[in-house]
Parts: C-alpha cells; sequence; structure tokens
C-alpha cells in the first residue's frame, strides 16, 4: 500500500484535529498578529478576508501580480473554487501560510516587505526566563561518553520539538510534563544514535521550529561536529515564515546570539558552530520545496540528490513527519519503513504527535493508549513522541 492508496486528512469533520485548527487556531493567530503589528487597515482587512474565506468561502488564487501565481496556479488547479476544508489538509495550511504572507504584504516591495509577522512570538520564546536554567543543564552533559552524549542530545533534539509555538495557540496547556524516557510511542533512539556516529559524510538536519527546538538541534549539531561524529551538517532552514515558529535563517541568527550570551557551555557551542560555519563544516542551506503543498514524494531532483549524498537525513517535527509518511489515514502499524521506501536517503524522524498521522505502532500500545483517560488526546496533544530510522 502507498501514500497515494491512503485517503488523505481533510478538515471537514468537526471535533478532528485540522477542524480546530481552521475554527480555534487560525482565528486566535490572526488576532495575536494584529493586536501585534501597527499594520494599516488594508493588511488588517485581508487577514480578516484570509479568514473568512477559510471558513466560508471557496478557496482563491493568489492575486495576479503575486511572483509566484503561475506556480500557486499549478499546485492549486484541482482546489481553487472547493472548500478549504474539502481539500488535503496538507494542502490547504500550506497555501494558509502563503496568502497569510501575502495578507500582511511580506512579498510586496515597500515598508512592511521582509517583516517576519511571527517574529514576536519567536522572540518571546527566546527571551523567556526558564531558557538559562534549561542552557544551564548542558553542563550535566560534559561527563557523558560521546554514545550517551549523543543519546541525550538526541533526546533534548526530539523533546524540542514540543516547543512549538502555532501548536500553542487556540489550545489549553497541556496537561503535566513529559520527559525523555517518557511517552515515545516508538523508539528507535539505538538505530539513530548509530546513525549518527558513522563519522562520516554529512549529517543533513531538516530543522522545523525556531527557539527552543532549533537551540536544541543547535546542541546537537555542535556534538556531532565536536565529537567527530559527522564530518560535515547541512541545517536545512525554511526559505521565509512558514506554519508561525518555522526556523528560517534569521531564526538562526537570533539563536545563535542567544546562545553566544551564556551561559559558558551554550557560549562556547555559539562559537564552535560560528567557526564551523567559517570552514565550511556547518553549512546552512533551503529549498523552495519545503514551504510547498506537498509531502515528500513529490521532492525536486535536486533535493533528493542532496539527500542522497548525506549519510543520513534527521527530519524534525510533525509536518516533516507528515510529509515523509504522507497526510493521509495510514493504520497504525502500517511498517514505518513500507511508508518511507522512497526515501532517497537513510533518514531519521524526530517528531512529538501533534496530529493524527503515525504509522510504525504495535496495535496493543495503539489499544493501551486508546483506553487510557489520561492519554484521551495522545495523537495530537504533543505529549508523546516518536523516534523512528529507516537505515
Ligand atoms: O512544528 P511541527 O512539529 O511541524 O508541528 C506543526 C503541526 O501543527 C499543526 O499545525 C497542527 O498541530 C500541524 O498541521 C503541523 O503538523
Amino acid at each position: 500500500m502507498s501514500a497515494a492508496d491512503v485517503a488523505p486528512v481533510l478538515s471537514n469533520s468537526p471535533g478532528s484535529l485540522a477542524w480546530h485548527v481552521w475554527h480555534e487556531r487560525h482565528p486566535a493567530l490572526i488576532d495575536q498578529v494584529a493586536a501585534a503589528h501597527p499594520y494599516p487597515p488594508g493588511h488588517l482587512a485581508a487577514l480578516r478576508a484570509l479568514l473568512a474565506e477559510t471558513l466560508t468561502g471557496p478557496v482563491r488564487p493568489l492575486p495576479p501580480d503575486a511572483a509566484d501565481r503561475a506556480t500557486w496556479d499549478g499546485w492549486g488547479a484541482d482546489h481553487f473554487g472547493r472548500s478549504w476544508l474539502d481539500v488535503p489538509f496538507l494542502w490547504a495550511e500550506s497555501y494558509f501560510y502563503r496568502r497569510f504572507l501575502d495578507a500582511v504584504g511580506y512579498f510586496t516591495p515597500g515598508p512592511w516587505s521582509g517583516l517576519d509577522p511571527f517574529a514576536f512570538l519567536k522572540a518571546a520564546e527566546l527571551d523567556s526566563a526558564d531558557l538559562g536554567q534549561d542552557l544551564d543543564a548542558l553542563d550535566g552533559t560534559a561527563g557523558l561518553t560521546v554514545e550517551g552524549k549523543t543519546r541525550v542530545l538526541l533526546h533534548g533534539a526530539l523533546w524540542g520539538n514540543q516547543a512549538d509555538l502555532g501548536f500553542r495557540i487556540g489550545v489549553a496547556a497541556t496537561s503535566g510534563t513529559v520527559g525523555p524516557s517518557a511517552h515515545l510511542v516508538a523508539d528507535d533512539t539505538t538505530a539513530a544514535v548509530s546513525a549518527l556516529t558513522t563519522g562520516t559524510g554529512t549529517v543533513c538536519l531538516v530543522a522545523d521550529n525556531a527557539g527552543r527546538e532549533l537551540l536544541a538541534d543547535l546542541v546537537l549539531v555542535d556534538h556531532l561536529l565536536a565529537a567527530g561524529l559527522a564530518e560535515r551538517v547541512t541545517l536545512h532552514l525554511k526559505p521565509h515564515p512558514y506554519y508561525v515558529s518555522d526556523a528560517t535563517t534569521t531564526d538562526l541568527v537570533a539563536c545563535l546570539r542567544r546562545l553566544a550570551a551564556g551561559p559558558p557551555a551554550a557560549a562556547g557551542i555559539a562559537a564552535r558552530l560560528r567557526t564551523a560555519a567559517a570552514d565550511g563544516r556547518l553549512d546552512v542551506a533551503t529549498h523552495w520545496f519545503y514551504c510547498a503543498p506537498y509531502p515528500y514524494h513529490r521532492m525536486p531532483d535536486d533535493l533528493a540528490d542532496t539527500y542522497a549524498a548525506a549519510s543520513v537525513v534527521v527530519l524534525k517535527g510533525d509536518l516533516n513527519y507528515r510529509r515523509l509518511v504522507g497526510d493521509c489515514r495510514w493504520p497504525e502499524s502500517t511498517p514505518f519503513a513500507d511508508t518511507v521506501d522512497y526515501f532517497p536517503a537513510p533518514v531519521v524522524a524526530l517528531r512529538t504527535l501533534k496530529s493524527d498521522v503515525v504509522v510504525g505502532l504495535d496495535p496493543a500500545d495503539v489499544a493501551a493508549l486508546d483506553g487510557d483517560p489520561d492519554a484521551a488526546r495522545w495523537r495530537v496533544d504533543g505529549r508523546y513522541a516518536l523516534i523512528q530510522v529507516r537505515p
């Protein structure tokens, strides 16, 4: 069975996560972004019109003068004119963010050009008071073996994915805290550590969110380089703001500044990463496909070639997972390897669960979670996570 044989996730089922995203999360997001900027009436009206369109209107194309109008005309040919809730959720949410940037003049020459509408949320996270304590904890990894440290920092990068600003908008805080040893519904840690410690070639890390998650990713990247576990790391970032908190190059710079501000272990990481960037061992990359509305099955040849040249590709986060396996109603017991057989390199998926798509689970575990009143929203509330590897 391939992703093409399985029904895609749509948004038209009241009570579903996708329904919640359109009816709760996006209205709250638009209110927050509007309140945080001195936008002119036209921007505010465009945001309100976008929201109304997504809830009650048909999907409309980009304005005629948009530079990527022709591209989206092709990508949207099957969807324009239909309800946003009836077209694939993956396509619709991606297009929503493209339209959001249009509404606030991100791509339009003028005073708002290039201003990330979500920057204030990302900055608040980097400024949060408890971040210093998290960075202090880096001292605790100093005495670990290389393998032990790889394990700890891999889990740090995994749970860093819980810190997703878009995910938190319009949702009551999730109850309780989680730790790396709890709530892993699939745990290929050993295979992931082994894939990351070959010591040769390029590790390709496809980042997800800015802020805490990217900080944790950078700590892992530094370790891979400093311990000689990778010759080179390529950090793949989004070409422009997306899904609220997705990391761009601007966010990378902000994270490096935050690390450099200390404590000392963090400042050391920032200094080593700058050196690695300067001598080419840390490379920053992006690709238009990262903001395209499709699963990785449709990745262009040049991106596939980039992945194929890597010793391993680490894909971070929920959206990358949906794109990797296909955003469709897979039976949970579908083997992970079967869903990624097309992927051109060894792949490690690190993801906290924030949407309904999941594969590679033991049916007994699924039944236990479904029957556990404390885990009522285990598929979507970000308290559970998985590490899955296809060597
Ligand atoms: O930042 P992440 O981990 O990719 O999560 C974003 C996820 O949030 C959602 O917007 C809904 O939870 C999904 O559409 C998306 O998969």
